[in-house]
Parts: C-alpha cells; sequence; structure tokens
C-alpha cells in the first residue's frame, strides 16, 4: 500500500527580490515498509523536498505547493495540531545536525524521556516505566544501558547519531526520513548504523527516505532510488536496476564519477559544467547545459517525466516519445 503521495510538489524561496525555485514539479510515492533513497549533488533539493514534505519551512519565504497525501491525510493542509500528533508519531525525522541538538547539561536519559512526555499525551506511564522503555529503545540500536546516565559529551559521534535515531524510532512512526544522518560518521560505523537500521525497520514495519549525495549509501540500505537534479526529480526505481542500468545522463554521469561502481579509478569522470541559476526560468530540460546527448529539443521542452518500466521513471527526452515525434 501508499503511505506517501508527493503530487508535483515545488518549492520556492523568496528572499527579496530573488526567487529560487528549490523543488520543481516532484511526484514521488513511497510505499509502506518501503526503503528510498534520494541523491543528488549538494544544492539539487533534497533537504529543502524533505522539509517541506515535514512542514517545517518558514511560511514567509517558502511557499510550497501541489499536494502531498501521508496515509490519505492532505499534509500540506493540515492545521498545527493535527500536525503535531502526526510528527514524531507517524512521520519522524533525523537531520545530520540532530545530535547537535541535544543539551550538553542534561543527560541522555532525562532529555529523551521529555521528548517522550512531550509528545504522549494519552498513555500515563510512571517514570520508572519511561526509563525503561528508553533503556529498551536504546538497546534497540545497540547502545547500553548506562547510556541514558550520559551527557552527550561522553558519547562519540556513532553513539549520538544513533540516540537521534532512538529518537526519531521513540513512537513507533510509520515514516522515518534520515536527512544526510550518517554522513559525518566514519564508514565502518555508518555501515553498521545502517544494517542495524534494516534489521530494526523490519521489526517495525516501518518506511524510510534517505536523503544523502552518497550513492554507495543508497546502494547499499535502500530498495529504491530517486535521483534529483536541479529541483528536479530526473529517475527513479528499484536501486539495482538503475545502479545496473542508469537512463538518464545525469544518473550515469554521477555513477560514472564512483570508483566503486565502475571499474578502475582513471576511469572516474566527473560531470563537467554545475548547477543551473535556480532563479532563472527554464525553458528545457534541467540539465540540457551538461547533458552530452542533449539535442535541440532539450533546449525547447522541459521533458516529461515518463514511465520506463515496471515502477521506473525517467524524465528525459532520449526516453520515450517525445524526441522521437519531434524528429
Ligand atoms: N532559506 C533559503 N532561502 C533561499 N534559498 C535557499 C534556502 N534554503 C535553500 N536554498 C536554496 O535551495 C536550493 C536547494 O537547497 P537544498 O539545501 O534543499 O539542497 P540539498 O540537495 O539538500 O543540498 P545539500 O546536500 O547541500 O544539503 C539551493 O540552491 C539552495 O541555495
Amino acid at each position: 500500500m501508499t503511505l506517501l503521495q508527493i503530487r508535483n510538489l515545488s518549492v520556492v524561496y523568496h528572499n527579496g527580490s530573488r526567487t529560487v525555485t528549490a523543488v520543481n514539479g516532484v511526484t514521488l510515492d513511497v510505499e509502506e515498509q518501503d526503503s528510498v533513497g534520494i541523491v543528488g549533488e549538494s544544492g539539487s533539493g533534497k533537504s529543502t523536498l524533505a522539509m517541506a514534505l515535514l512542514r517545517l519551512l518558514p511560511g514567509r519565504t517558502a511557499k510550497v505547493e501541489g499536494e502531498v497525501l501521508f496515509g490519505g491525510q492532505p499534509l500540506l493542509e493540515l492545521g498545527e495540531r493535527e500536525l503535531s500528533c502526526l510528527r514524531w508519531k507517524e512521520l519522524a525525522v533525523v537531520f545530520q545536525k540532530s545530535m547537535n541538538s541535544l543539551s550538553p547539561v542534561h543527560r541522555i536519559g532525562t532529555q529523551m524521556a521529555d521528548v517522550y512526555r512531550l509528545h504522549e499525551h494519552e498513555t500515563r506511564l510512571s517514570k520508572k516505566q519511561v526509563r525503561e522503555r528508553i533503556i529498551k529503545l536504546l538497546e534497540s540500536v545497540r547502545l547500553p544501558a548506562r547510556v541514558y546516565d550520559l551527557y552527550p559529551h561522553e558519547l562519540s559521534g556513532g553513539m549520538m547519531q544513533r540516540v537521534s535515531i532512538a529518537l526519531g524510532l521513540m513512537h513507533r512512526p510509520r515514516l522515518l526520513i534520515l536527512d544526510e544522518a550518517t554522513t559525518a560518521l566514519d564508514v565502518v560505523t555508518q555501515g553498521q548504523i545502517l544494517r542495524e537500521m534494516m534489521e530494526l525497520e523490519q521489526e517495525l514495519r516501518l518506511a524510510r527516505i534517505m536523503i544523502t549525495h552518497d550513492m554507495s549509501v543508497v546502494a547499499a540500505a535502500c530498495k529504491k532510488v530517486a535521483v534529483m537534479y536541479a529541483g528536479h526529480l530526473v529517475e527513479f526505481g528499484p536501486v539495482q536496476d538503475v545502479l545496473r542500468h542508469p537512463l538518464h545522463p545525469y544518473t550515469q554521469g554521477l555513477l560514472r564519477s564512483l570508483p566503486s561502481f565502475k571499474g578502475a579509478k582513471d576511469h572516474i569522470r566527473g560531470i563537467p559544467g554545475s548547477l543551473p541559476d535556480l532563479s532563472s526560468p527554464l525553458q528545457g530540460c534541467v540539465f540540457a547545459d551538461r547533458c552530452e546527448h542533449a539535442m535541440p529539443i532539450c533546449r525547447q521542452a522541459q521533458p516529461v517525466d515518463t514511465a520506463y518500466s515496471g515502477s521506473r521513471r525517467v524524465a528525459c527526452h532520449l526516453i520515450g516519445g517525445e524526441a522521437h515525434a519531434a524528429q
């Protein structure tokens, strides 16, 4: 069943006279218990997309358009009260900097208990019961019970990020969004946490969106991948299919720039050029200026997001009928 339906979502930032279209017409489904990696280079709009889903963007400067249904509820139309019931309990997020948001002068357990109480109004657990629950939660992310009584500075980066994940899982949400949550960690710790996450989400029947610029993280830990470029979702599909047979020239370039996916180091190639100016109106394909296969139509019309096969989708004039129709 589909848990999250994102339809034609756009986010425009207004800063004085300048407007930046950070997310541009994104359509994406996340099934229950699915794991979707959103990848793209810095500035492609990944975090803005996550913040828009969580309604965490400042209404004054960020205009969000489109439709988002979460478990059938229209997320973008909910009032603050309905939203606060959903956040943490149904929909939780772990940011890269989540660990910095803990207070340095209070013990981990006390802070977790505060978060628990803030969002749990129905069940009145005793102090002891809350402590037990939190210790169980810490153990579920492979942290020893003694962490409950420690201060943030007494934990390593990996342990702190495990605490942040435990906080995200506190109310057993149906969807967990990890925004570069493991990026700052060393590769070994990152790998361990990802493996544990995957075990845990099977147990909790949790769906996960993982935002990262690291394709190897998506390859290791996600079932599906959504590739973003300059605010556009350019390709979507099962991870193994996209890795083996990338359709969009941007995805192809992204994979070529990774040593682990395409042979020897001397074959590594970056993608020449840089992201387009997101404050200028766009006529053709957003990737046309950097695309080695660009055709005249690519500079004239935006490609339509087209179903390719199975659940694969791609927005490129090379794929589908448009290029052929124009010839
Ligand atoms: N508050 C803001 N006001 C104006 N522009 C913004 C704001 N926040 C982000 N942007 C712009 O929106 C675009 C998308 O940024 P975003 O942070 O969502 O990308 P990202 O893919 O998550 O990048 P990163 O991986 O570096 O976090 C960028 O061009 C960025 O400069």
